[in-house]
Order: C-alpha cells, then sequence, then structure tokens
C-alpha cells in the first residue's frame, strides 16, 4: 500500500477502509475482507458504535496489529482533559487494542473546548499510547487558535472532500503548515450514485477502464490527499482498493477539477449544533 509521510515522521496508507453506518456482523465482515485484501487502514470513531465489532474484524483477519494503522475519534459530548482520556481508554479497549495510530478530534466546537481536549491528547502522544494526533471537520481559523499553543501539531484535518467539494483554500492551508488532509465522504457518501452522472467522471471511467468511483479516488490520491472509501459490499472493498495501476494525466486532472460546484453534504463545522455538551 502506498503511504504519505506525516508531519511527525510516521507512515499513512493512503487509503483506508471507512466504517460510518458498519455495524455488527456486516463491519466486522467488512474489516476482515478488507484486511484480507490489501487494506492496511481503518478509520472510525466512538460516534459510529462499531469499535468492538471493528476490534473483532481486526482479531478475525489474522493480520497483525503492527501491519495495521488504525484511527478512531473522540466525539462531541466529551469536553474535558479527564473525559478525554477515559474516552480513550473506552475507545481502546472496545478495539481490543493497547494504541491507536492515530486519534482526532472529531469536531471542533468552541475553542475553549478544543483546546482542553487537545491537551489530554498531546498526553496521551507522549505516552505512546497514541502514534499520531490531528483534528477532524476544523476549518482554518479553528486551526489556527489551535496552533497558537499547541506542543504538537496535528499530523492530519479529516473533512469532506470530493470531486464536487473539494475544499481547495482548506488544502492549500493544510498543506502550507504540514497537515496532510484526508477525505471523508470521497465517493460523495449517500449520494454515491450521482458520480456516474457527472459527464467528466464517467468520461474518465470509460478512457481508463475503470468505475467512477475510482476515478474519484483516484483523483484525490494523486493531490496527495488521504482516502476512506467506506463500504460493507465484499466486491466494493475490492474495486475500492483497485486505484493503484493507474495514472490519471495532468490533463485529466485538471478538468476534475472544473467539477468542483461547492455541493457540501455534511454540515459545516461553524453551523454544527454543539449544544448537547455536557
Ligand atoms: N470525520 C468525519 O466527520 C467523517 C468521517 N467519515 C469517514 O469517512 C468514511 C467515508 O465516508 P462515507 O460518508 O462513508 O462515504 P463514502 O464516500 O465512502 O461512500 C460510502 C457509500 O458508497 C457506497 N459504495 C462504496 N463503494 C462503492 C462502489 N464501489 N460503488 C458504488 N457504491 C459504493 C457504500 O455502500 P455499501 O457500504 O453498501 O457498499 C456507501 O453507501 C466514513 O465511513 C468514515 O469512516 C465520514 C463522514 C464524516
Ligand atoms: O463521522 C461522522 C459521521 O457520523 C456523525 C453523525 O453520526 C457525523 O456527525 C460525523 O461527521
Amino acid at each position: 500500500m502506498h503511504t504519505i509521510k506525516l508531519n511527525n515522521g510516521l507512515e499513512i496508507p493512503v487509503l483506508g477502509l471507512g466504517t460510518w453506518q458498519s455495524k455488527e456482523d456486516a463491519v466486522q465482515k467488512a474489516v476482515v475482507h478488507a484486511l484480507q485484501n490489501g487494506y492496511t487502514h481503518i478509520d472510525t470513531a466512538a460516534v459510529y458504535e462499531n469499535e468492538k465489532e471493528v476490534g473483532d474484524g481486526i482479531i478475525e483477519s489474522g493480520v497483525a496489529r503492527e501491519d495495521i494503522f488504525l484511527t478512531s475519534k473522540v466525539w462531541n459530548d466529551v469536553s474535558t482533559y479527564e473525559g478525554t482520556l477515559k474516552a480513550f481508554e473506552d475507545s481502546i479497549q472496545k478495539l481490543q487494542t493497547s494504541y491507536l495510530d492515530l486519534y482526532l478530534i472529531h469536531w471542533p466546537g468552541p475553542y475553549a473546548r478544543f483546546k482542553e481536549v487537545y491537551r489530554a491528547m498531546e498526553e496521551l502522544y507522549e505516552q505512546g499510547k497514541v502514534k499520531a494526533i490531528g483534528v477532524s471537520n476544523f476549518n482554518v481559523h479553528h486551526l489556527n487558535e489551535l496552533m497558537k499553543d499547541c506542543k504538537v501539531t496535528p499530523v492530519v484535518n479529516q473533512v469532506e472532500c470530493h470531486v464536487k467539494y473539494q475544499n481547495q483554500f482548506l488544502n492549500e492551508f493544510c498543506n502550507s503548515h504540514n497537515i496532510t488532509l484526508q477525505a471523508y465522504a470521497p465517493m460523495m457518501s449517500w449520494k454515491v450514485g450521482e458520480l456516474a452522472n457527472i459527464d467528466v467522471v464517467s468520461k474518465l471511467a470509460e478512457k481508463y477502464g475503470k468505475t467512477p468511483t475510482q476515478i474519484a479516488l483516484r483523483w484525490l490520491i494523486q493531490r496527495d490527499i488521504i482516502v476512506l472509501p467506506k463500504s460493507v459490499t465484499p466486491s466494493r472493498i475490492e474495486e475500492n482498493i483497485q486505484v493503484f495501476d493507474f495514472e490519471l494525466s495532468d490533463e485529466d486532472m485538471a478538468e476534475l477539477r472544473w467539477v468542483n460546484d461547492g455541493t457540501r453534504l455534511f454540515i459545516e463545522p461553524d453551523n454544527m449544533d454543539y449544544g448537547f455538551y455536557k
């Protein structure tokens, strides 16, 4: 699997299995199938309520833990230092592992909240319980505020990113600070079917003998963005990793740039309802 070097030197596989809305038996089977078919990277979160089954799948796959890059995230109801340490212990217990490769703040919330949570994550990093720490759904102003006084620069920012919502400005900002972008919803999530209706995407699928989803994933990978395609369907899990045997030309990369129309599927982080903080 191709990797990207994060700002702390850790190598991250450029493609990982997404697991949002993957539940119970299905997610366990998906994790086994993925790990036995070349995936080395799994993305989960406390709020997905599947960490136990993801952990079961990792064990059932027979793949050694140290050969897997495993990410989880602290959810929005955690806002204290102690609460973050406890959330981490809950996650690794469910995942049946002693460490995480990457631990993320799932959504920012108010400045004071994410700074407190991040301070605990820095502690986990210093103790070696997580190999890297990062953020998700952070806008530029959140990153600027965090970087004013954090000790450890976040390695990634995991955000919505796909052909119709390319997030170019945030990507450039992150690149300029050596923060790697991770694309969630890389195949447009519940609107995955629309990819085939985008003329440029379907034209390139035909040209390269690939599927629209493979074009969408390859386009992100060639921009050095990490992709997290989710599937619980064995054939699609296999299809989504078949993106390393072709290369989009510069002209085709540029043409895809124009597909961007700002269609956002997930809520804008500043509009998230954080009212349920404990
Ligand atoms: N940090 C954050 O706030 C967020 C993080 N994420 C992470 O990113 C991951 C990916 O995002 P997600 O929203 O799941 O969306 P994706 O873009 O990965 O799309 C997933 C959807 O596409 C379908 N699908 C998968 N492969 C194919 C294929 N080859 N052809 C046709 N359909 C396909 C899946 O169906 P099926 O499973 O039935 O095959 C599912 O319905 C998440 O799973 C999660 O890990 C996601 C959202 C927010
Ligand atoms: O990762 C994600 C998917 O699930 C959550 C909701 O349950 C989202 O808020 C989040 O961004």
